[in-house]
């Protein structure tokens, strides 16, 4: 079964007519892998209230009910089939614009896969009900009878016996044609909600906050309270810090902090609360938005550095380009980037802000909102159902409190209204590619693409650009814009390199810690300083093996050796999460002779509780980050120096700013090295100078230090000289002779299938009809390194896209292949995965 449906009967797409006048007929997209949309009869239903982009409910195979968009109109019925009619129009006003429906044709085409695939990723799922959703009351709905007609009280009456229904179940029990437009509605209302997976491990985060009661706010009552205070000197010590805390700033002051700052119990403070003096009040962290609306705060003086960095943006823009702002870490680039959405939000226009990782931005969050104050938006993966929704519509009429959009690539797919500004921080992180499923999209490609079709600036920021956006720039694909210093003229890190075949040589390692390592973490905390190690692999040890007969531990499901996860006494898999005890004696000899092998995060906590006994340590990683605000936690805990040191993997490298890091260590450099890719020298720069650039950012020079058995090797020279020019020169030089992007545009074509063999014959044949018109270009077939995943084997097929060879003539050569393919019985159950522009 080849993902994208059958390909072999396509028509072309997007042909019919826009205009809807005497129109009998619709073309519909449904959001599901077909190659072509569907056309309906509209029945009664007079065209002009539909336009491209509006609802409906339509029926799609046997009797089930889909929510699909119009895209086209139509005056003559199908020859093929038999059109169905719409069962009902969904929208008033179109959820899609027209400008997102050419953005979604664009990926469909580029990325190959289907304009129904862009559709389910782009479109929350809460507007696209279909007979298979499950829907249920929402809890503390209570709604009068009054307002509920007969069918919606059937409805609601039907959820208290059963908790849990079906649309299509639903369906059944009211009058089927009618159900859909009815739940879209109920929902809104917020009377019902769809069942939705619930995070694991999810809890708000909710912080103690306190203020003055109201009553004391006036001068006079103040003043008599102070006085009466007289035998209570700790009380009055609390209240003196409680004003403190408030001078200069209106934002929300935690328990927790008076109590630390004036040093008081909890008593205290309960003592003024239970006198009404003071109120404690809760709030979600991550809705905290500065009380009173509005800008509070003027963004800080840029100096002449960024200023300089800003007129290049500026004239860049000028010119109609994107702009590539390549600043090292900690050089002000955030700031730089306010001042553009400053513009932009004064113009009026929205503004897209793009992270890698959502999760992690807290920080950024605030900093924008102090500028910016409610005009800031997050939209955010782990936010409700509703909350998405809500913010789809916002978006969509260019309300205020959406004029800046923060999210990770999927906010790329709402409904702007007036797109003015586009910035993608971070702009090398390859968690802007989506993997899995189609579409196999880059948010930073995507990103242009849109600013494009929409009018609009885009800024790509970063501290170590992606080859291929540095290589834009030099082409003047790009403009360009540089900042070469620390904001403050802070020193960029002074970097070390440790030689662990030495160390062990002279026997001065402990555990995982070289001597330098000990000694230096020992001098950065003795001075007040924090430490960050960094190892690239989560859990305690990537392999257990058995020291008698050598028998390591696999996964029943995947070709890879199990984690140890110490703290469960389990073997974990990282790439299915199948899991087990862990035996006290081989499997295969019985011995009880099992030893680690390698070493992740978890055995770094292990060995700092040894060495640095006193150091309240924590750990930033897969394992610890699992609720939806388990990184905010970690983070402000550091922030806030209740953590001395923090471990973690590539987690730590995105984007933090803490100000009292002394020290970055890097505990094993190799394995980045050692990673079998093309980009593994590039990835293993950025993320070494990622991690890096999180010492010393405020104050005095931070040092870095890195362990590994290398200390020549090129790449670790680069980093530790900050030579990125030199790094791209190399690079550039080497994909150039390897034929890589680039140099070259590449499509990786993955073939999936359970049965070992089939996978093998499939692949090989697919590679021959390849070579045949791109000879030379074509790789493999060959087996990644884990070859079986949630058992199925993986083959891929690597092609190689000379510039000016037509993007478009190859593909479409590649899906006549595919046709052909399919066509033979024993390949169609083997899943063919385009990725274009793999990373
Ligand atoms: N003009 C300014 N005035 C005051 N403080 C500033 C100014 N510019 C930057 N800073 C401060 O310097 C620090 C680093 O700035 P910022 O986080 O913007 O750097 P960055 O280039 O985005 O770093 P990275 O790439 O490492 O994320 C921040 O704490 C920021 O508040
Ligand atoms: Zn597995």
């Amino acid at each position: 079964m080849n993902e994208a449906g059958t390909g072999a009967d396509a028509s072309p797409r997007g042909s019919s007519p826009k205009d809807s006048s005497g129109a009998r007929y619709v073309e519909v997209l449904l959001p599901m892998p077909l190659e072509r949309n569907f056309t309906y009869a509209l029945g009664d239903i007079p065209p002009g209230t539909l336009r491209p982009g509006t609802r409906v409910a339509v029926p799609f195979g046997k009797s089930k009910l889909y929510t699909g968009l119009v895209v086209g109109f139509g005056h003559r019925a199908p020859e093929a089939y038999e059109a169905k009619e719409v069962y009902r129009v969904l929208d008033e006003e179109p959820l899609v614009t027209e400008l997102q429906l050419r953005h979604w044709q664009w990926i469909a085409d580029y990325y190959m896969c289907t304009a129904g695939e862009v559709f389910r990723t782009a479109v929350p799922s809460v507007f696209l009900l279909q007979s298979e959703t499950r829907v249920m009351l929402r809890e503390g709905a209570d709604p009068d009878e009054k307002d509920l007609d007969d069918t919606e009280f059937l409805i609601l009456e039907a959820l208290q016996h059963q908790p849990v229904l079906s649309v299509g179940e639903i369906g059944d029990i009211v009058d089927r044609k009618s159900v859909l437009p009815i739940l879209h509605r109920m929902i809104g209302r917020d009377l019902l909600v769809l069942q939705e997976k619930l995070q694991q491990g999810y809890k708000p985060l909710r912080a103690r906050f306190i203020r003055l009661h109201p009553d004391y706010e006036d001068q006079a009552a103040l003043g008599e309270l102070m006085d009466s205070m007289g035998r209570a000197p700790k009380q009055s010590e609390l209240l003196l810090h409680l004003f403190q805390l408030r001078r200069g700033t209106d934002k929300p002051i935690r328990s927790k902090v008076l109590q630390e700052q004036s040093g008081t119990s909890r008593a205290v403070l309960k003592a003024l609360i239970d006198k009404g003096v003071l109120e404690e009040y809760f709030l979600e962290e991550d809705r905290i938005v500065s009380p009173g609306g509005g800008a509070q705060h003027q963004p800080p003086e840029l100096n002449a550095l960024q200023e300089e960095a800003l007129g290049a943006i500026r004239s860049g823009f000028e010119s109609d380009r994107p702009v590539l702002l390549h600043g090292v870490t900690s050089s002000g680039k955030t700031e730089v980037y306010l001042r553009l959405i400053l513009d932009m939000v004064a113009a009026g226009r929205q503004v897209l802000y793009l992270v890698p990782e959502i999760a992690i931005t807290e920080q950024l969050v605030r900093r924008l909102q102090r500028v910016l104050g409610h005009r800031v938006a997050v939209f955010h993966s782990r936010h409700s159902m509703q909350e998405r929704a809500e913010l789809w519509y916002h978006v969509r009429a260019g309300e205020e409190k959406a004029s800046v959009i923060l999210g990770a690539r999927s906010a790329l797919f709402l409904p702007f209204a007036d797109l003015g500004l586009i910035v993608v921080d971070e702009e090398h992180e390859n968690t802007y590619k989506q993997f899995d499923p189609a579409p196999r999209y880059h948010a930073r490609d995507a990103a242009i693409v849109l600013a494009g079709l929409s009018g609009a600036r885009v800024v790509l920021g970063s501290a170590t650009p992606s080859i291929e956006s540095y290589h834009n720039a030099r082409s003047g694909k790009y403009a360009y814009a540089r900042l070469d210093r620390r904001f403050g003229d802070v020193l960029l890190p002074e970097m070390e390199l440790v030689d662990l075949a030495e160390q062990f040589r002279k026997k001065k390692m402990q555990g995982h810690f070289s001597e330098r390592l000990r000694e230096e973490v020992e001098g950065a905390l003795g001075q007040g300083g924090q430490v960050i190690l960094f190892q690239n692999r989560r859990g305690f040890a990537p392999i257990v093996e058995c020291a008698s007969c050598g028998h390591a531990p696999q996964c029943r499901n995947c070709d890879v050796s199990l984690t140890f996860h110490r703290h469960r006494k389990e073997l974990r898999c990282h790439y299915c999460g199948f899991h087990r005890l862990l035996e006290n004696t081989c499997e295969a000899c019985g011995n009880p002779t099992l030893d680690t092998k390698g070493f992740g995060t978890e055995q770094v906590e292990a060995e700092l509780a040894e060495l640095f006994p006193k150091a309240r340590t924590a750990r930033m990683d897969l394992d610890t980050t699992r609720g939806k605000h388990a990184y905010g936690r970690i983070i402000q805990a550091f922030e806030a120096r209740e953590t001395d040191i923090l471990v973690g993997t590539q987690m730590l490298t995105k984007g933090l700013d803490f100000r009292n890091v002394a020290l970055v260590g890097i505990m094993n450099a190799d394995s980045l090295l050692n990673f079998p890719h093309f980009r593994a020298h590039e990835r293993c720069f950025q993320l070494l100078t990622q991690v890096a650039g999180r010492a010393g950012r405020t104050r005095e020079r931070g040092r870095v230090l890195i362990q590994t058995y290398n200390p020549n090797h090129q790449i670790l020279q680069q980093v530790a000289s900050g030579a990125y020019d030199a790094m791209y020169a190399e690079q550039v030089y080497e994909r150039e002779q390897f034929g890589y992007p680039p140099a070259l545009r590449i499509i990786r074509i993955t073939f999936r299938h359970r049965e070992y063999n089939r996978v093998g014959e499939g692949a090989a044949w697919f590679a021959r009809s390849m070579r045949m018109h791109f000879g030379k270009d074509v790789l493999g077939p060959e087996f990644p390194p884990v070859a079986r995943i949630r058992n199925q084997y993986h083959k891929n097929i690597l092609l190689k896209i000379r510039p000016g060879s037509g993007l478009a003539q190859t593909k479409n050569s590649i899906k006549r292949i595919e046709s052909s393919f399919n066509a033979i019985s024993q390949f169609r159950s083997i899943r063919v995965i385009y990725n274009v522009d793999y990373i």
